[in-house]
């Protein structure tokens, strides 16, 4: 898939008042059909046909899309150095623009011509660029672990997906967290200076050792369980503070996980390793100071917001913490004259924790192949604003996906012009499986972007469906009921009922009222089965005329015919009814869209008692 560089098409906006008999959706064509997801690991059945539509997840929540061009490239801005082999993998399918040290102002300016934006953690991607981009940036990539410089929210408002590389530092970052922390206990930055500027003070720079000392280490992720593992090496006693860590991880390490209270005050050393998040912000502060052992050392290599670097520094001039050894800081690059910096106990790098060349390709590489990944419509495996879905779950959904949209779309359809939904949207899975074998926010994620897509301009992916839904005030409920049967089968069924609103079809009433629609998987195909309390059996392919009708022979043939004379070819018919010669539903499937007159022909079949027209 290829992106044309200027947005080209602006959606109509579209009300439910235009919804009748004989008005239209917009043209499908209209919409980009940006990428459709690619799936390596789903096989389905050869005949059944992914729609493009539905398993396009790629975000631009704007009225106005980059539409893609056979033939055209994506373009991705690297707002920062990133290794060689990940940029090669970049320019094989995008335009690739390096643009180093942009000012925000020259960021904003060039980020609406691009479909991607690959920072480090020097690049602040702030509401500003979203704004800025005008739904045309789809994807940042962070080129490393941190996403604290970037606006999760506004990305995931303006539908803009969130990579990042989690992996390819780690080990760079641990092992440059046991660089300072050795550095840092035998004075090397301090002794190393004063060589050099001629002096030979042996007695000056008498360092502490490690053996049989306790380091606490404080966030027990990939990065904190490297930094423990060679801390033991170095016959530290480890122990470790982190509320979500797994117990089996930090016993596979042989470390004790402990409350913070508890680590900080019984280590001689401290190394951070936690996420800067509003609860993690400035946690080693004043108070915090006070609980540790007198002349404690800390190392921190994870992000300089987690410490109050002031209170850091009255801690280090009292001597209540002996030494620093920092990595990062609140503000990067810190002000010349920073007391920290500066502080003669104090060791200090330029954030190099990721810098070798080694973690520098891995990153490089990572970041490319999540980001073309991205681009092309697949989820990604790193996205940080989106649910991850993983291969094998997204293989066993993908008919339902393609169900859950197409059923949320024909009920928003069913809904009277004008009177919109105001109420709650509950959407009812019937399944084998037990709850947490069903993750149905994929399928959620498509019922609102059926439910929102034909009536609005707005765009909806999984990163920013419940937002939209949110936004428009759709209140979502979820219910599943448990069948009894094989679990093999993820869903038996999915239903949607929208309560408090007017049908324009008025069959599709359930008995209490709401608009109700069922849909099923047979044979690897989306099927409609249900329309208000009817039976029904319908593909769901191309578009559906929903007749309701006194049973009598003949109907099949005289719409059938009417349909024929206007060249518009039917896939299906399906008839449904309670008893002979009453009421019966007819369900016709057709491949074109029939035009207004061929559709009034239809309705006035004097035995026609009602008709509606769903484009799927
Ligand atoms: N200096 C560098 O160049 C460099 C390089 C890589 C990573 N980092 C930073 O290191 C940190 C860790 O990276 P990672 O890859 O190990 O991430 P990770 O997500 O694997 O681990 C972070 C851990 O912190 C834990 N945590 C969250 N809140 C906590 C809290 N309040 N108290 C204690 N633990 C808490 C999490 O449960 C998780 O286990 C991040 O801040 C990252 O940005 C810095
Ligand atoms: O979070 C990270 O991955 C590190 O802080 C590395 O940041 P960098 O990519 O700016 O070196």
């Amino acid at each position: 898939m290829a992106l044309l560089p200027p947005p080209t098409h602006s959606l109509p906006p579209l009300t439910l008042t235009s919804l009748n008999p004989t008005t239209s959706l917009p043209s499908l064509s209209f919409l980009p059909p940006f990428a459709s997801i690619s799936l390596p690991s789903v096989r389905l059945p050869s005949h059944h046909h992914l729609s493009n539509r539905s398993l396009r997840f790629l975000p631009s929540a704007s009225s106005s899309f980059a539409a893609v061009a056979a033939g055209a490239k994506p373009t991705v801005i690297v707002a920062e150095k990133l290794g060689e082999a990940g940029l090669a993998l970049l320019r094989e399918f995008a335009n690739v623009d390096c643009a180093y040290d942009l000012s925000p102002e020259e960021l904003c300016a060039k980020i609406s011509l691009c479909d991607a934006l690959i920072v480090r953690s020097g690049t602040k991607v702030t509401r500003d660029v979203f704004e800025a981009s005008k739904g045309r940036l789809k994807v940042v990539g962070r080129a490393g672990v941190g996403i604290d410089n970037v606006d999760l929210l506004a990305a995931t408002e303006s539908g803009c997906l969130v990579v990042n590389a989690p992996t390819a530092n780690t080990i760079a970052a641990a092992e440059h967290a046991i660089a300072l922390l050795t550095a840092m206990s035998r004075n090397v930055a301090a002794a190393d200076a004063s060589l050099k500027a001629g002096k030979w003070q042996r007695n000056k720079y008498i360092g502490v050792s490690l053996v049989g000392k306790t380091l606490a280490v404080m966030g027990f992720g990939k990065v904190g369980s490297e930094v423990a593992r060679r801390a033991k090496g170095l016959g530290l006693h480890v122990v470790a503070h982190d509320p979500y860590a797994p117990v089996d991880r930090a016993r596979a390490v042989g470390v004790e996980l402990l409350p913070f209270d508890d680590a900080i005050s019984t280590a001689d050393f401290i190394s951070l390793h936690m996420p800067l998040t509003p609860t993690t912000n400035k946690l080693f502060n004043e108070e915090t100071f006070a609980k540790v052992k007198k002349g404690v050392r800390i190392v921190n290599v994870a992000r300089g917001g987690v410490i109050d670097e002031e209170a850091l520094v009255r801690a280090l001039d009292d001597g209540t913490v002996a030494q620093a050894a920092l990595d990062v800081f609140t503000e990067e690059p810190p002000p010349r004259d920073s007391r920290l910096v500066q502080h003669e106990n104090v060791t200090v790098t330029p954030h190099l924790g990721a810098s070798t060349m080694e973690a520098q390709e891995g990153v490089a590489i990572e970041i490319a192949q999540a980001v073309i990944g991205a681009l092309k419509g697949e989820l990604a495996a790193t996205a940080v604003n989106a649910p991850m879905v993983p291969s094998e779950v997204l293989s066993e959904l993908s008919p339902y996906v393609t169900l859950a949209e197409k059923l949320g779309r024909l009920a928003v359809q069913l809904v009277s012009g004008g009177s919109g939904i105001k109420g709650v949207v509950k959407v009812v899975y019937t399944s084998s499986r037990d709850p947490d074998d069903l993750d149905t926010r994929l399928l959620r994620a498509m019922v609102i972007k059926g439910i929102v897509e034909p009536i609005s301009s707005v765009f909806v992916n999984i990163v920013n469906a419940d937002y939209v839904s949110k936004q428009r005030g759709l209140r979502l409920s979820e219910e599943r009921i448990f069948l009894d049967g094989s679990p093999e089968i993820p869903l038996h069924s999915i239903q949607i009922h929208l309560a408090n609103v007017e049908a324009r079809f008025a069959s599709a009433l359930s008995d209490a009222g709401d608009i109700r629609v069922e849909g099923r998987v047979k044979d690897g195909i989306p099927r409609l089965t249900m329309v208000g309390s009817l039976s029904v059996d319908v593909s769901l392919e191309g578009n559906v005329i929903l007749c309701r009708q006194v049973d009598q022979p003949g109907m099949i043939g005289r719409v059938g015919s009417i349909l024929g004379g206007k060249n518009v070819n039917v896939s299906f018919m399906s008839v449904a009814r309670n008893a002979p010669r009453k009421q019966a539903i007819m369900a016709i499937g057709v491949d074109e869209e029939p035009e207004k007159e061929t559709l009034q022909m239809i309705g006035e079949i004097p035995a026609i008692e009602e008709f509606v027209f769903l484009k799927l």
